[in-house]
């Protein structure tokens, strides 16, 4: 679903964001992508994501060329920025509609994709309100349910469950397994959270200084005893948790 060949960034003024970076996710896979502040980490999305252009290497996104066929990746991926984007004004369900019909879809498919989003992240009832009117957890889902409208096969998120309290994280948690049991969808999450990449996640990638330090399943990685709070201390001489502000 993913595969990248030397993959790298440096940005204007010299900084390598992002150095000859390899990977490659299967279709279905949950792959928590974990790293300090300032890793490249979200540069790596941006790229993944078709917002941002390599300086060199290749890729191929859901099928697609990420660079001679750009449009066709973004037909198949969704993708949910650190930041989030609802409305905190208008009612969500008429903005949902309005984000499916420049989809190209007409009104019924549009109001069809909206219900279909709303009861998949368990959202039903609170897509009259606006944003403002929600909690942290709720606007992340609907955050979710925006990027769900046009049917991607794969979905990337930035920081799904930063800020949130430990109820909201595991609701969401949930809410990101069913999509994958239910929808065969293909999941692509950075996490500063080391009990999240380890409850979710089917594997972990971790970079360091814009290069991949280790790669495997929890399991694989938790050896010797060891937590993979250790695993992350030991590969960047970095606490995460220190960096989550935990
Ligand atoms: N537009 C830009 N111009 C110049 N340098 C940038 C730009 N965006 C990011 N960088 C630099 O690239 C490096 C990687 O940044 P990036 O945002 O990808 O890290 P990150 O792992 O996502 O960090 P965080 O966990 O803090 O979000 C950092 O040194 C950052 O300062």
């Amino acid at each position: 679903m993913i595969k990248t060949s030397g993959l790298s960034k440096t940005f204007d003024g010299g900084v390598e964001a992002v150095k000859d970076v390899d990977i490659s996710v299967g279709s279905g896979e949950i792959v928590g992508f974990l790293g300090p502040n300032g890793a490249g980490k979200t540069t790596t999305m941006r790229m993944l994501t078709t917002l941002l252009r390599p300086t060199s290497g290749t890729a191929t996104v859901a099928g697609h060329d990420l660079l001679g066929d750009a449009k066709e990746v973004r037909r198949r991926i969704g993708y949910v920025s650190q930041s989030g984007g609802i409305s905190p004004v208008a009612p969500l369900r008429g903005e949902l509609e309005l984000q499916a019909m420049l989809y190209g879809l007409s009104r019924q498919e549009a109001e069809a994709r909206t219900r279909e989003a709303v009861e998949r992240l368990g959202l039903t009832g609170l897509e009259q309100k606006p944003g403002a009117a929600l909690s942290g957890g709720q606007r992340r889902r609907f955050d979710i349910a925006f990027a769900l409208l046009h049917g991607p096969v794969l979905l990337f998120l930035d920081e799904p469950t930063t800020g949130l309290d430990p109820q909201s994280r595991a609701n969401l948690w949930d809410h990101i397994r069913s999509l994958r049991e239910e929808k065969d969808m293909t999941v692509f999450l950075t996490t500063h959270y080391l009990d999240e990449a380890d409850a979710l996640c089917d594997r972990i990638l971790i970079i360091d200084d814009g290069r991949i330090v280790a790669e495997g399943a929890p399991a694989e990685l938790k050896t010797g005893g060891r937590t993979l709070d250790d695993v992350f201390l030991d590969i960047t001489g970095r606490s995460l948790r220190e960096e989550a502000g935990v």
